[in-house]
């Protein structure tokens, strides 16, 4: 049964082929069509997209009411398979404590205690909540087990959710391994490496790259790490410049890396790599963990300007951002970091979706991964800041309740 979906006051698209209908830059970016129609076929494929006025009948129509209508989120970057409670690491951080790295350790604790039925139950519960806020398409690391097995299992879990899972045994050097850094570095990229690849468990590696000084893995080392995931025929993605300059968005971008996540701190040279990267390298802003851990936001104006791929994602972490809401890092990239409404859309869409080697444009012959907003216009996400507007489409149920 085909589905026409009618009574959108503003569809963005993402489509560049609408382009050029628009003067306005925003729009324009967005590929928007007001007052538009969509027409879904029963395999939830997208068959036809315009001005309601010119739309062919289908099987069943639905009248959306006025709201807008946006691609789906998509959240590239996120750490939902772990168990246990860090608030008072939060608490502290608002009184000062600033952010290390050192609190997975508590994460890893709590992850490695925990049954595969609560860890399972945990992620889908955080699914749920991101799905209820609109991201249809969600990226999930590994990384709070850092033993073979439970690394394994927290990939298990994560692969029942989504296709798009990252292993991320470089998340931190376990209590374990604190004298033998080396052997740990070994135990990533030998054994641990060769087990997720066998059972096809992640689509992507990830490496926290930091200076040498911090809890994470230093250039050297994140390169082993890289290369290694590069060899197994794993995409790469990389925690780069989070904490300090350090030399992750060099490495990500000198390796072809799909992603460079947090880019808190640049300096010009990395600036230069990232737009000679373009086409490769999306620079991930994840505004909610400056947010939550009071570092200085990047600036995501300069970045766009300069000509680099910006995406944003959530980075949903036990640690430095417990937020799995798309809407609140668009509101804080539009307020803190210098973006359009249209460019935060963008990014937290087309852009975070091609870090993951796909495509998010409302068009025939794509998937219909949709969100609907309680408004009519895509402005309202950074707006109406705070509120739950934004919510994943489901094509087989009411949208008015
Ligand atoms: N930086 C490394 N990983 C997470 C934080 C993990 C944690 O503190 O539990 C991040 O993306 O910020
Ligand atoms: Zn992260």
């Amino acid at each position: 049964m085909s589905l026409l979906l009618t009574g959108i006051a503003e569809l963005t698209t993402n489509d560049p082929a609408r382009a050029e209908r628009h003067t306005d830059p925003g729009d324009a970016l967005l590929g928007i069509v007001r007052d538009a129609a969509v027409v879904v076929s029963a395999g939830g494929v997208v068959e036809w997209v315009g001005p309601a006025a010119d739309a062919p009948d289908a099987d069943e129509r639905r009248d959306l009411g006025g709201r807008a209508v946006v691609p789906g989120f998509v959240d590239s970057h996120t750490h939902l398979v772990f168990a246990g409670d860090r608030s008072a690491e939060f608490a502290a951080r608002m009184t000062g404590t600033p952010y290390d790295g050192g609190g997975i350790a508590v994460s890893v604790a709590a992850t490695r205690g925990a049954t595969d039925d609560e860890l399972r139950r945990l992620v889908g519960h955080r699914v749920a909540e991101m799905r209820a806020q609109g991201t249809t398409t969600v990226e999930i690391k590994s990384g709070y087990g850092l033993t073979l097995d439970d690394e394994l299992r927290s990939l298990r879990v994560a692969r029942e959710v989504t296709p798009h899972t990252t292993f991320l045994g470089a998340h931190v050097v376990p209590p374990e391994f604190a004298s033998r850094r080396s052997d740990y570095v070994d135990l990533v990229t030998g054994p641990m490496l060769a087990a997720v690849t066998t059972a096809g468990l992640a689509e992507s590696i990830d490496v926290f790259c930091e200076p040498r000084s911090s809890h994470a893995f230093d250039g050297e080392e994140s390169r082993a790490v890289l290369e290694a995931g590069r060899a197994a025929g794993l995409a790469l993605r990389v925690h780069g410049n989070q904490l300090g300059h350090g030399p992750g968005v060099q490495l990500a971008c000198e390796l072809g890396a799909r992603s460079v996540d947090h880019c808190t701190y640049l300096e010009p040279t990395d600036v230069e790599a990232l737009v000679a990267a373009r086409g490769t390298t999306v620079a991930t802003l994840l505004p909610g963990v400056e947010f939550s851990t009071r570092s200085p936001y990047p600036d995501a104006r300069a970045l766009l300007d300069a000509g680099v791929d910006v995406a944003l994602a959530s980075d949903c972490n036990p640690g430095t951002c417990y937020s799995s809401s798309i809407p609140f890092a668009i509101a804080l990239a539009v307020r803190e970091m210098g973006m359009t409404p249209a460019e935060a859309l963008h990014a937290a869409t087309a852009a975070s979706a091609r870090s993951l080697g796909l495509e998010r444009r409302v068009a025939p012959g794509l998937p219909a991964e949709l969100a609907v907003l309680e408004a009519p216009s895509h402005l309202h996400l950074a707006y109406r800041a705070g509120v739950p507007i934004a919510r994943a489409l489901e094509l087989r149920a009411p949208v008015g309740g």
